[in-house]
Order: C-alpha cells, then sequence, then structure tokens
C-alpha cells in the first residue's frame, strides 16, 4: 500500500466582495474592494484526518473582514491588508503565515455628495505577505490600458523561414499594464502609477521590452521605498488595414485591432543592491 505526503497548502475566502460607504458632511467615500485571504499554518490534520481543531473557517475569515472595515476603517488597501494579516497569524497559534490580496475598483464622485461614477477598468491592487518573519507589501495597478499613436519602432529581430512581419520604423504601441512593485515602506501608489504612466509616455520604443525597462527603471526612480517592480505588458498589436483593393491609400490612419494573439512581455527590474527575494507562495 503505497503512503503519500501532504504538500505545501494553504486555504481562505477567496473574492470577499465589500463596499464600505465613510459617510460625511463634505460628501460620502465610497471602496469598493475585492479581497482574497489565504492561510498556511498546522493544517495537517484536517487534510489528513478531517479534525478541523486548527482551522478557523473561510467563513469566520469572511466576517473578520466586514467587521474590520467597520471597526477600523480603511485608510488604504495596504493598511487594510497588513491589519487582516498580522490578525488572522497574532491570533491563531495554528496559523503561521497570511497572505491578504485586496482589489480596489475605481470610483469618482460625480456630484461630491453622494453619487459615484465607476472609472474606466484600472483596479488597483496591494498584497501582504505576514509571517513571523517579516511583513511583506506589493502594490499594483492592472488593467491600466495605454496607447501611443507614434514613437514606436520594431525592426534587426532575427529573421527565419517561418518570419513574415516587416520591419517597421512607426508603429502604434499599445499595452494593458499590469505592474506590481514590492516596497519596504508606505510607498506612494500615485507616484509610482504616474511613474509607470510617464515612462510610456517618454520613452522612444525600440521594442516593448525596452519600454517595460523604462517602466520599471520609472517607478523605481520615482519611489525610494521601492525595491522591484514586475511588469507584465501584452501587445496589442494594431495592423494597418489593406486598403489598395478599394482604391485607397493608408498613411498610418486605419488599423484592425487585434484582441489576440498577442505578444506578451514580462520582466523584472530592481535595484543592483535588492538582493532580498520576494516571498512567493507557489499557488
Ligand atoms: O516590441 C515588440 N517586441 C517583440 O518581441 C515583438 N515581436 C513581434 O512580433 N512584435 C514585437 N514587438
Amino acid at each position: 500500500m503505497p503512503t503519500f505526503a501532504l504538500g505545501p497548502n494553504q486555504y481562505g475566502k477567496a473574492e470577499i466582495r465589500i463596499v464600505r460607504v465613510t459617510r460625511g458632511p463634505g460628501g460620502d467615500e465610497l471602496m469598493d474592494l475585492n479581497v482574497s485571504v489565504s492561510l498556511r499554518g498546522d493544517l495537517a490534520a484536517s487534510h489528513l484526518t478531517g479534525d478541523n481543531g486548527a482551522v478557523l473557517p473561510t467563513d469566520t475569515q469572511k466576517n473578520t473582514v466586514y467587521a474590520f472595515a467597520r471597526q477600523h476603517g480603511i485608510d488604504d488597501i495596504e493598511s487594510f491588508a497588513a491589519r487582516l494579516a498580522r490578525h488572522f497569524v497574532g491570533s491563531q497559534p495554528s496559523i503561521h503565515g497570511a497572505r491578504v490580496h485586496v482589489e480596489q475598483y475605481p470610483w469618482r464622485p460625480v456630484d461630491g455628495r453622494h453619487t459615484f461614477r465607476r472609472d474606466g477598468g484600472e483596479v488597483r491592487t496591494a498584497t501582504v505577505h505576514h509571517d513571523a518573519e517579516h511583513t511583506q507589501v506589493v502594490s499594483g495597478v492592472r488593467d491600466l490600458v495605454l496607447l501611443k499613436t507614434t514613437d514606436s519602432e520594431f525592426h534587426g529581430f532575427v529573421k527565419d523561414a517561418w518570419t513574415t512581419l516587416p520591419e517597421t520604423r512607426d508603429r502604434i504601441l499599445a499595452t494593458s499594464v499590469n505592474a506590481t512593485w514590492r516596497h519596504t515602506g508606505s510607498a506612494d501608489h500615485g507616484a509610482a502609477r504616474a511613474a509607470l504612466v510617464e515612462a510610456f509616455a517618454a520613452t522612444h520604443s525600440l521594442a516593448l521590452q525596452q519600454t517595460l525597462f523604462a517602466m520599471g527603471s520609472s517607478v523605481l526612480a520615482a519611489c525610494p521605498d521601492v525595491v522591484e517592480v514586475k511588469l507584465s505588458l501584452p501587445n496589442r498589436h494594431h495592423f494597418l488595414v489593406d486598403l489598395a483593393p478599394f482604391g485607397l491609400d493608408n498613411p498610418d490612419e486605419v488599423y484592425y485591432a487585434a484582441d489576440r494573439p498577442y505578444g506578451l512581455i514580462e520582466g523584472t527590474v530592481r535595484r543592483d543592491d535588492d538582493v532580498a527575494e520576494e516571498v512567493t507562495w507557489s499557488f
């Protein structure tokens, strides 16, 4: 009879949707969040025999998120996530590590009182890992869509028997930025985001890879607390439409916006002196 061993595991409540209204005489504030909790610790018994003596139910975790939102409010998603992560590790002897991931959906005030408009698709993110050794905060943004109509080239690439892509000295460059930045303190989210956008705009791009490095470097330059920036940049291809069959020229004016397949350019930019590795949980 073969025996099997339990490997790494974690559990928690995923995607706890929470909308918190902070009411005030000068107008209400809205926080629209999606919170996911993952806990690690002495959880073998539950897996091996169904003994749940060490298991804080995921339902309780959900309730804790709502209760903390009421009790402590939500200043920013980083500190809310850190408060929760520290609570789960600090209050449960069987729990040794917590990861709390928060996504924040953007709403903008419409009338300065109580009406809001959901803004674009861009989402702000924060993930806090907390255990006995350290607390690590990773902030980010995803689905930040950027496009420039020129200032982008792509040439000098490898050509083999299967290459059909023409070299270009002028193209549209577009991407949907997924970025995370690991920091030691309270990295200014607005400054990091602005640095990403500014670098995308200012870089005369010879490759999206080059733009990626410029964007990561820009965040490191703007935010002293940030030690590492991870970027995942889909290349949203825009192909010139051939209008010759209709007797029309097309001097870089009419494009077909392809949604797939897309190039996916991913990379990390870090300070030379950063030796600490990110705490990565394998799932
Ligand atoms: O900026 C780019 N990088 C690539 O690696 C690549 N590959 C491709 O087909 N187009 C592009 N564009």
